[in-house]
């Protein structure tokens, strides 16, 4: 029997004084560890390098993080951002080519805000770079000069798509509550991607790989975000662990013959 699962987290670059450093936020690792029973371990994002082939055969699972940097627009086809957006031109070298192997490997991928969006562009789709901007569409933005509980509190409904995975992990229920954290989102959908919420004024909120071999969900909230607290945040990162251990027995399995 193998141990826990590895689930693999790509940091973001960011450089810290004269040095670059890279980073996971510390509530991403602990919703792996605790709330899927996984073994978190930091990806460094150094591109599409050889040895994320290497990487990809020791894990069991990806998880894709939030970040304050955004896809940068020649990845999708976009205008120039505007002056001051930040970037991360680095982890976007190294999740972009990571996403589909990571989904035809059948390996369990959950992605989150940043992560949502890298992985609709992955999959050919576009993204709205100022939702705030556009008419017709609400301000998906925390306020920074609000306490974080509150950036990270309750901001709107979602609607599930009946009969969905995530409506189904709601227990039914047709609207949950979300966190919203966000300037960017999806303008155009990726090839083969289902839409599974959305906000009330329409911005896709989640979606799931058509037909993905295991789990493949990306979600647009942070359910990460004291994950403990919320009965569905539980059952998502529960049921992305359960799907890594299955992942990981059979990779032992494999690994025998
Ligand atoms: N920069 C993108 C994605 C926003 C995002 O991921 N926010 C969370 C950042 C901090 C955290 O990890 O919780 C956008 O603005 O749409």
């Amino acid at each position: 029997m193998p141990g826990k699962p590895l689930i693999g987290v790509p940091a973001d670059r960011r450089l810290l004084g004269h040095h670059y450093f890279h980073c996971v936020g510390e509530k991403y690792l602990n919703a792996v560890a605790v709330g899927a029973g996984a073994i978190p371990v930091v990806i460094p994002s150094f591109g599409d390098s050889p040895n994320l082939e290497e990487l990809l055969s020791r894990f069991d699972g990806i998880l894709l993080t939030g970040s304050a940097s955004n896809v940068e627009p020649h990845r999708y086809g976009g205008p120039s951002s505007a002056p001051g957006t930040l970037h991360d031109p680095q982890r976007d070298a190294t999740t972009l080519p990571l996403i589909p192997r990571v989904v035809e490997a059948g390996m369990p991928l959950l992605a989150i805000c940043r992560g949502f969006q890298e992985m609709n562009v992955a999959f050919g789709g576009t993204l709205w770079q100022r939702i705030h901007e556009v008419d017709g569409f609400s301000d998906h933005r925390e306020d920074l000069e609000a306490p974080v509980d509150t950036q990270y509190g309750p901001a709107h409904e979602v609607e599930l798509v009946p009969g969905s995975f995530l409506h189904q992990l709601a227990g039914g229920q047709n609207q949950i509550q979300v966190n919203s954290l966000h300037s960017q989102g999806v303008q155009t959908l990726g090839r083969g991607l289902d839409i599974e919420a959305r906000a009330p004024d329409g911005i896709v909120e989640a979606f799931r790989v058509r037909n993905a071999p295991s789990f493949a969900h990306a979600v647009q909230w942070h359910p990460e975000w004291k994950f403990q607290d919320n009965p569905f945040s539980r059952a998502l990162f529960a049921a992305f662990g359960e799907s890594a251990r299955q992942y990981a027995t059979a990779r032992a399995r494999k690994d025998r013959l």
